[in-house]
Order: structure tokens, then sequence, then C-alpha cells
């Protein structure tokens, strides 16, 4: 390859760097990344998983929908028993012994037994549907996140899509499993109860039917405004989340700059937001269940009032039959209560109801897309195999803007990279020198031109499986929660003991291992230092014996210079048969490599052409 120089472009932008780089830039090859977060694990499976979800997704609609007419029968089935005992108390009025109730007696047992049977079947069935349909959600906004570019900065909040994910989401079982049975039992069973009712006294009929439709119109006004509070609760808890795991990530700024009580105040008042919107939800679901015992006792003592009085012959209307008997009577009077019992039972539910249309409104939010990462959804078909010293990477007339930016921070940009050659991009802060490396890495896509790995173009098709043969390491590993020796292999199959001493070795973190142990690390890092972190970024990369390309973003800044020469010196080890590219300001780092490409010059050059 003869022309090895970063020629014509101009990676441009004056920005300052963001505060925060995005999640997922940070510390450990892409691969192994996707391999260890649960957001890429989803992505990975996505496209495997796609026939299997619409199925699962099918069959918990169904599943629910079964559940709910179950339980409608089993309701039901309070006719024959309520029947048999009113047909029992008439015959013992009209002068039958005890021995005649025995049968009724224990028909309705039996009933009884069945409908209990019949209730905690559907009940069963309809958890099970609601945590497939539950689980397929949470899948599918996973992926939706695990689809967005690192570098997007709209992306949720990790704290807020925690929140969503783990806590919020589960609001949408109860919805499922409680409020959709009974929407269907609520539908049949009091229309059902009113024409047997019906079928003997028409005043009785209209009393319930005058009672029964106040308390939907009730419920529906009461549940608008439970809606509205239950969606600000969530924003309440969401932002509560998210304020809380900023601030623990950020701990010891907070202490080092004397925030302490500002931060402390502030969570207080979040607190209390929440304490307020959290009541305000109680007092509609208590003011909703007093509205509907309150018409349901009245519907039914009207019904009461009416049978006795017509009883004891002082209303002599209202019975198609002229004249109800004690047993119809009874019977009347037995089954009205179940005219209200669905309505009652929506009323329970009808705060899942609100609670779980602002859990699926939430997890609808997660799935909104954004800047894609590409090959987000495409699952590495094959592993290449490493390039004998590394790929060659070539970029042509790259040009690319941030999402909202006004302008391309890389414009008309073209470099070439031997296989196995060390290359260092500099530039003042800000130039596009990281933005270039995520190019590289795919991490974002390309408004113009193209990148080529190995002769490969980096396209969403081929993305991924590109991924596998690099590693990305920022200033700023990320550490998970677990030993030293699983923050190296990251859950990776296949690696043997001496891939393992083999890295430790590459990035000289023997002794740091040996003095660790199977010793837990913190989240984050604690227990490491910031230049030990870094090696063990190194080890990561240096364990898979795919990676091939290594993207580098200001190892050194940060770092005493003895430190810095250690990450340096593990980083020329690691790039022994690899080809490696890293962004850097640090001239101690850069007289290392084989060539630097001075990124700002490139630019002063291009505009001094123009
Ligand atoms: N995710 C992002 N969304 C929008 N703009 C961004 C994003 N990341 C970087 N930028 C902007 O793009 C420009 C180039 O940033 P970049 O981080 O690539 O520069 P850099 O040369 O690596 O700087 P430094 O040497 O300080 O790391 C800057 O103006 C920056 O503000």
């Amino acid at each position: 390859m003869t022309d090895m120089a970063y020629s014509r472009g101009r990676l441009g932008g004056m920005g300052a760097l963001p505060a925060e780089r995005p999640a997922g830039l940070a510390g450990e090859p892409p691969q192994a990344q996707a391999e260890a977060h649960p957001r890429a694990q989803a992505s990975a499976h996505a496209s495997a998983h796609v026939s299997a979800q619409a199925s699962a997704h099918a069959s918990a609609h169904v599943s629910a929908r079964a559940a709910g007419y179950v339980q409608t029968l089993s309701s039901l089935l309070w006719l024959p028993q309520a029947g048999l005992i009113a047909w029992s108390v008439g015959g013992m009025a009209r002068g039958a012994g005890l021995a005649d109730a025995v049968a009724p007696a224990a028909l309705v047992f039996g009933i009884g037994a069945l409908r209990a049977a019949l209730d905690g079947w559907a009940g069963r069935l309809a958890f099970r549907a609601a945590r497939g349909k539950l689980s397929q959600l949470r899948h599918d906004a996973a992926a939706a996140l695990a689809g967005r570019s690192p570098l997007d900065q709209a992306r949720p909040a990790s704290g807020l899509a925690a929140s969503v994910l783990a806590e919020q989401a589960e609001a949408v079982v109860p919805l499922l499993a409680r409020f959709q049975p009974v929407r269907i039992r609520v539908t049949i069973v009091p229309l059902a109860i009113l024409l047997t009712v019906l079928a003997f006294s028409w005043v009785a009929a209209l009393t319930l039917l005058i009672a029964g439709p106040i308390i939907p119109v009730f419920m529906a006004l009461i549940g608008w405004r439970a809606k509205a509070a239950s969606e600000e609760q969530m924003v309440e808890i969401g932002g509560m989340n998210a304020f809380l795991l900023d601030r623990l990530r950020g701990l010891a700024t907070i202490r080092a700059l004397g925030a302490v009580d500002m931060t402390a105040a502030r969570l207080r008042a979040h607190a209390e937001g929440l304490r307020k919107r959290t009541m305000a939800v109680l007092r509609i679901a208590f003011l909703s269940s007093a509205v509907l015992e309150l018409f349901a006792a009245l519907g039914v003592a009207m019904v009461a009032v009416y049978v006795g009085f017509h009883l004891l012959g002082q209303l002599n209307f209202g019975a198609w039959s002229g004249r109800l008997t004690l047993a119809e009577g009874l019977f009347v009077l037995l089954i009205a209560p179940a005219f209200f019992e669905p309505l009652r039972e929506l009323s329970s539910v009808w705060h899942d109801r609100a609670s779980g249309e602002a859990a699926l409104n939430a997890l609808d939010g997660l799935r909104t897309t954004g800047v894609g990462l590409p090959g987000a959804d495409a699952k590495a078909s094959r592993v290449p195999a490493a390039a004998r010293g590394g790929p060659s990477v070539v970029v042509e007339n790259l040009a690319f803007a941030h999402a909202g930016a006004g302008r391309q921070v890389i414009t008309d940009a073209a470099l070439a990279i031997a296989p196995g050659e060390k290359v260092a991009l500099t530039g003042r802060s800000g130039a596009g020198k990281s933005t270039l490396l995520a190019l590289i890495a795919g991490l974002v896509a390309p408004e113009s031109g193209q990148i080529l790995i190995d002769g490969r173009a980096l396209t969403g098709a081929s993305a991924a499986e590109l991924r596998t043969r690099m590693a990305w390491i920022g200033q700023r590993p990320h550490i998970f929660a677990g030993s030293l020796m699983s923050n190296i292999t990251l859950g990776r199959d296949g690696l043997t003991a001496t891939d393992l001493d083999k890295a430790l070795a590459v990035a000289a973190l023997r002794d740091v291992a040996a003095a660790h142990g199977a010793a837990p690390l913190g989240e984050g890092g604690i227990g490491l230092s910031g230049g030990e972190a870094l090696r063990l970024a190194l080890a990561r990369a240096a364990a898979d014996p795919r990676i091939d390309l290594i993207l580098v973003d200001e190892p050194t800044a940060h770092l005493d210079a003895a430190t810095a020469a250690m990450v340096t010196e593990g980083l020329i080890a690691l790039s022994r048969g690899r080809t490696l590219v890293v962004a850097t300001h640090d001239p101690r780092l850069m007289a290392q490599m084989d060539r630097t490409i001075d990124v700002e010059a490139q630019v002063l050059e291009a505009l001094a052409c123009v």
C-alpha cells in the first residue's frame, strides 16, 4: 500500500468533548461488550428469536382470552348453585324434610369445587401468558436500546431505562393477568344475570339495569384521572432513579465539590414529589372503590326491598307470573349481588389497567428509534479468521455529522492504514479523532463514503461480523462487579488457562491478578487504579484470538508518566501481529507508533488549499 498518508481529508469541528463519553464506548472490545452486556445480548439474539416471539405473542393473547372465558364460566356456575339453594329452601318452607336438601347441598358443594378448580386453572393460565408477554416486551425494548449507536445522545439515561425495564414493566402483568380476564367477564356475566332476573321479574331487572350502568360511567371518569396520575408517578419514579444512579456514579465528584448537602436536598425533593404522586394514585383508587360499593349496595338493597315487599304482598306487580314464589324471590335475591360482582372486580383491578397502560407506554418509549448501530440486528454469521498481522483499514471520501449537529465533523476524509501498522491520530480537541475511531468501529454509519476493513466494506450487513475482530479501548474502561478474571473473560467460552495467562502477560497484569485472586472488584473499577483498569482492558483484547484490529481512544490521558509508560508498553505488546489505531495527544505514545497522522495539520492544509 503506497498512499499511507491521511490525505485530503478534513476532520473539522470546534466543539468541546462531551462531558461524558457515550455508554458502550468504554473499555472493552465491541464484540466482547456485546457478549457481556444484556442490551447487546438481546440484540445479538434478536433475529434468531423473531419467529419464536411472534408465536409466543399470539399464544399469550389466546391464553389470556381463554382464561377470561373460563373464569366467566366459573362465575356463571353460581346460577345453578343459587337455583339449587333457593329450590331447597322453598321445598323446606313447603314442609320437605332436611333429608331432601342433602342431594342439592352435595351438588352445590360439587359445583363450588368445580368453580374453585376452574378459577385456579384460569388464574395460572392468565399469569403464565402475562409473564410470557412481558418477557417479549422487555426483549423488544432491550433490543431496540441495543440497536442504538453509543454515539446517540438521545438514548434514554441508563437509570431510566433500567427502571422501566426492571421495575415499571412489572405493572404489565396485573394488566394482562387480572384486568383482561375481568374485562371479558364484565361483558358477559352481568348480562346473563340480568336476563335470568328478567325471566322472573321485570322490576328487579329494571332496578339492576338502572344501578349497573352508573358504575362504568363513574369508573371511566375516575379512570382518566387515574391513568394521568399513574403516568405522572411513573415519570417521577424514572426521574428519581436516573437522578440516583447518576449521583451514585459521581459520588466522588460530589464529595470533592462539597455538593453533598445540595444533592441530598434534591434527592429529598424528588422523594417528596414521588410521595405526593403515589398518594394521588392511591386517593383515586380508594375513590373509585367507594363509588362502586355505594352503587352496588344501593342496587342490591333496592332489589331486596322490592322482593321482600312483593313476597309480603305489598308490591303486587313486576313478576311475569303475577306473584313470585319464595324460591323464585330467593333465587333473584341470591343472584342480584352476582350482577355487581364483576363490576366490583373491575374496580379493584382498575388501577392495574392505569398503571399497566402507563408501563406499556414507558416500554414503548424505550423502543423509539434514534441513531442506529450499524448491524445491530444482524448476527455475525461466521467468525472471521484473524488476518496475519492484522487487517488493512481504508477510509474513502468519508463524511459524517452527529445527529442534531448543524455541521459535519468529518468531511471528505481519506485514510489508508497498512496491515499490522501502528498509527496515531492526533489533533486538537474536538477535531473528530474519537468520531473517526467510532466510524471505523462501525458504531455509527457515515453519511457518505466508505470504510474497508481488510478490503471488505463496513456496512449494516457486515458491521456485526467485522466488529468481532475489533477491540475498542477508551480512557475509562468499564469494569463490571466481579472478579478480575471474569472481567477479562467477559463470559466468553473457550478461553483456556494459557490464553488467559498470555493475556495477563501482554498487559503486565500477572502481579495484579495474583494480588486480587478471586476477590470481587467493585462496579466501575473500585479496587483498581486507573492504569490497572486500562491494562485490564488490554488483557480483555489480548484474550480474544479473533481480535486483530485495536482501536484506542486517548489511553494515557489523565495518567502519570510512569503509569502512562506501562500502558504504552502494554499497547505495543498487544499490537504485535495486529493493526493499531490510537487517538492521542501524548508525544511519548506517538513516538512508539509507526506513523502519526496530525489531523489538525491536515485541516489547516485543507483550509489553506481552499
Ligand atoms: N455523540 C455525539 N453527539 C453529538 N456531537 C458529538 C458527539 N460526540 C462528539 N461530538 C462532537 O463532535 C466533535 C468531535 O468530537 P470528538 O470527540 O470526535 O473529538 P476528538 O478529536 O476526539 O476530541 P478530544 O481530543 O478532545 O477527544 C466535537 O465538536 C464534539 O462536540
